[in-house]
């Protein structure tokens, strides 16, 4: 079967898919993840009818980061019998000012992505590890990239701009927002679950260890918490979300850090972590009983609480929210608490569909539609690659 593999390198987990494409049809083959990555690493992965086809915990030594978790979930799909690779698929966060759709991978291509790791060094560099190692062993086989960015592409100026001189904009220091992806998959099945919705203003909360919201009109985004980089904007599993730049100047200035250990700080060691000193798991500090987790949740809440505000201003306000990524999909509790810090707009939760996980979770008095989606950024990149080998001139 001719088949396109799908790879997402993200913050915490590594996601693959395999496909069997048929012309322009997809066909879902195999969907795995490795998460946990450093913690507690587990290698999941199901066939097309849900059958389990591997479900292998490891130590936390043996899949400590991203290469390892690549090498791993490589040394498994080479198990893998009746598929002739056609394609590869990458998810790449950062596209930086030069690319606002997908693109085929060259070595030119590649260096450029390379030119953006210092905008993304938690994701990018392990976003090009398996294009580089793809490229070594099937150099025959064309690599698509399909950017967080992208979809954030096109907002007025005056959205995207720093206070700054015009020159840093000229440059490219400026807004991008990312988790493009799944915001463009959310966008598309709101269309198919929620037509008069996906029609109007909707707020998007991918809250997964990286975390986001974006505020889609008409299924385009107008905003989003992430800006220059994927620092900003929500409290993350390690990452702090919004930061005033002084706190940075005071811990170069005062505290003599150097730039890469505050880099290091920021990107691992912050966030729901750095605050509950606990973990970057929602997982664990919803299971501990001890205060500084609560404190990080309780800041989680409110940050998302605030950002949506600022997202409902940027609208004008909103008809619909919805909930994706892992935290999103799967917490009951964090989107009961949310839901209420959005009461002032007019959100009302249905508690029974919350914990259900139904797909509508708000009351049916609610004067804002609450929806739970589970976002599928690999679809997004498989149909994205599809169409890119397959134009006329690729
Ligand atoms: N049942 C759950 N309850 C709360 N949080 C969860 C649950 N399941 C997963 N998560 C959170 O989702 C995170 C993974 O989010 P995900 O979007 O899949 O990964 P990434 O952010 O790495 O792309 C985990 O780190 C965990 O904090
Ligand atoms: C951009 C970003 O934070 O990605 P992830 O959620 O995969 O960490
Ligand atoms: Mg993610």
């Amino acid at each position: 079967m001719d088949a396109l593999l799908v790879v997402n390198a993200g913050s915490s987990s590594l996601k693959f898919q395999v496909f069997g494409i048929a012309g322009m049809d997809l066909t879902r083959q195999i969907r795995g993840k490795i998460d946990g990555i450093g913690t507690k690493p587990r290698l999941q992965a199901t066939a097309a009818d849900g059958s389990r086809l591997i479900d292998q915990t490891y130590d936390a030594k043996a899949v400590r980061d991203l290469p390892t978790a690549i090498a791993e979930a490589r040394r498994w799909l080479l198990t893998l019998e009746g598929f002739k690779l056609r394609a590869v698929g990458h998810r790449v966060v950062h596209g930086g000012p030069d690319y606002v759709r997908p693109a085929l991978i060259d070595a030119g291509v590649l260096d450029r992505l390379a030119s953006y790791q210092d905008l993304a060094p938690l994701h990018q560099p392990n976003n090009l590890a398996p294009i580089r190692m793809a490229m070594e062993i099937n150099p025959g086989v064309p690599q698509v990239a399909c950017f967080d960015t992208a979809f954030h592409r096109g907002h007025a100026e005056h959205t995207d701009c720093y206070a700054l001189p015009r020159a840093f904009y000229d440059e490219g220091v400026r807004r991008y927002g990312f988790h493009g992806l799944s915001y463009e998959y959310i966008a598309e099945r709101l269309r198919e679950v929620a037509p008069r919705a996906a029609r109007g203003r909707v707020i998007v909360a991918h809250l997964g260890s990286g975390a986001s919201m974006c505020a889609l009109r008409e299924g385009r985004s107008v905003e989003s918490t992430m800006g220059f980089t994927a620092l900003d904007g929500l409290p993350m599993g390690t990452r702090p979300g919004q930061l005033d730049p002084g706190v940075v100047l005071y811990l170069i200035l005062q505290k003599g850090m150097k730039a890469q250990a505050v880099s290091d700080l920021l990107y691992h060691d912050a966030g729901l972590k750095g605050l509950s000193g606990l973990s970057n798991d929602m997982r664990d500090l919803l299971a501990s009983d001890d205060p500084h987790a609560a404190l990080a949740v309780a800041h989680f809440v409110y940050r998302c609480v605030l950002n949506a505000g600022m997202l409902t201003a940027a609208l004008g306000g909103v008809d619909a929210f919805v909930f994706t990524a892992g935290v999103g999909e799967n917490s009951a509790p964090i989107r009961a608490r949310i839901v209420e810090g959005l009461a002032w707009l007019g959100a009302e939760l249905d508690p029974a569909a919350n914990e259900a996980g139904a797909m509508l979770i708000s009351a049916a008095a609610s004067r804002v539609a609450v929806h739970v989606l589970p976002t599928d950024e690999e679809l997004m990149i498989a149909r994205h690659t599809l169409a890119l080998i397959s134009a006329p001139n690729a």
